[in-house]
């Protein structure tokens, strides 16, 4: 990749309109981390208006965050629908080891749609790619840490799960990998104080779709570009903390990151090496 600033500014020229069929637990924070990038934040996850709602924007973030039996037709019309106008669809698929209904739906949206990437912690990816994880919740479980004597076997389970879906796979966490079948950036960056603020990867997963729709042609390195645009937040955002604050002022510093970041700031911030 040459330059992660120029995928930023190329935001900021399209701003893009992602659709976001989101949990309501972190969906304010996406909507203002998406809004913070310059891009535009539609909600909507009703299965009567979802793939109307996904064909009037650019990109559709998926996110398994709150699944409800009432918007899987939502995610799958409106995954459909995205993939017959040629939008980037991303998929989060949140907490997926958690329960049978979870992973038996991000099985058939993998099916049935062609998501242009995934995004998630190590242990959801384990638990999609079929490889075991002791995870219960939302976050990664330790068990599972990409250390660096672990490295090359992730690398590996992402680059044939790539290949197998023809998704970009982004692995966060204390080290990042993004992969295509072929080529894997590794992202070195962030905190670790971003796994205490709830919604860092959904507003991750959201950036991502809109660093897909206004750099459609690149797409690893456009979601190598957005996973450097969020550890620089989270990193810049740590900086900008008084002290006495805590995950909340946080949470916002790290969107208000976003909202300053240039293309040459995130140019000279970013980590990452293609290993
Ligand atoms: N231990 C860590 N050190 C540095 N950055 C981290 C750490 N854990 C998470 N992050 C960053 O936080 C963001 C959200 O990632 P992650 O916590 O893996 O997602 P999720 O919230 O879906 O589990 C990413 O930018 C990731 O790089
Ligand atoms: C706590 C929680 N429970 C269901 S969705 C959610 C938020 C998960 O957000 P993230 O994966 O970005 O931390
Ligand atoms: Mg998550």
């Amino acid at each position: 990749m040459t330059a992660p600033g120029l995928y930023l500014d190329r935001v900021r020229q399209k701003q893009p309109l992602v659709h976001n069929i989101t949990n309501y637990v972190t969906a304010n924070d996406v909507a203002n981390l998406l809004l913070a990038v310059g891009a535009r934040p539609i909600m909507a996850d009703d299965p009567a208006e979802a793939a109307q709602i996904t064909a009037g924007c650019d990109a559709l973030h998926l996110n398994l965050g709150t699944l409800s039996s009432r918007t899987v037709p939502s995610l799958l019309s409106a995954g459909q629908a995205a993939n017959r106008l040629g939008h980037p669809v991303v998929l989060d698929p949140v907490g997926v080891g958690a329960s049978d209904f979870r992973a038996k739906t991000a099985r058939e949206l993998l099916k049935t749609v062609k998501f242009s990437a995934v995004r998630g912690n190590i242990s959801e990816i384990r638990t999609l790619a079929a490889l075991h994880s002791a995870a219960h919740g939302v976050d990664a479980d330790p068990a599972d840490a990409i250390t660096e004597d672990r490295m090359d076997a992730a690398k590996d389970l992402i680059r044939s799960f790539a290949r197998r879906t023809g998704a970009v796979i982004a692995v966060t966490g204390a080290v990042d990998l993004v992969a295509d079948g072929q080529r894997c950036f590794v992202v070195r960056g962030g905190r670790p104080e971003m796994g205490r603020v709830t919604g860092t990867g959904c507003q991750l997963s959201a950036l991502t779709a809109a660093f897909l729709a206004a750099n459609p042609d690149e797409p690893l390195e456009a979601v190598t570009a957005a996973v450097c645009a969020m550890d620089l937040a989270g990193e810049l955002g740590w900086d900008r903390l008084a002290p006495g604050e805590g995950n909340m002022a946080y949470r916002d510093r790290i969107i208000d990151s976003i909202y300053h970041m240039t293309g040459s700031q995130l140019e000279k911030g970013a980590r990452f090496a293609l290993e």
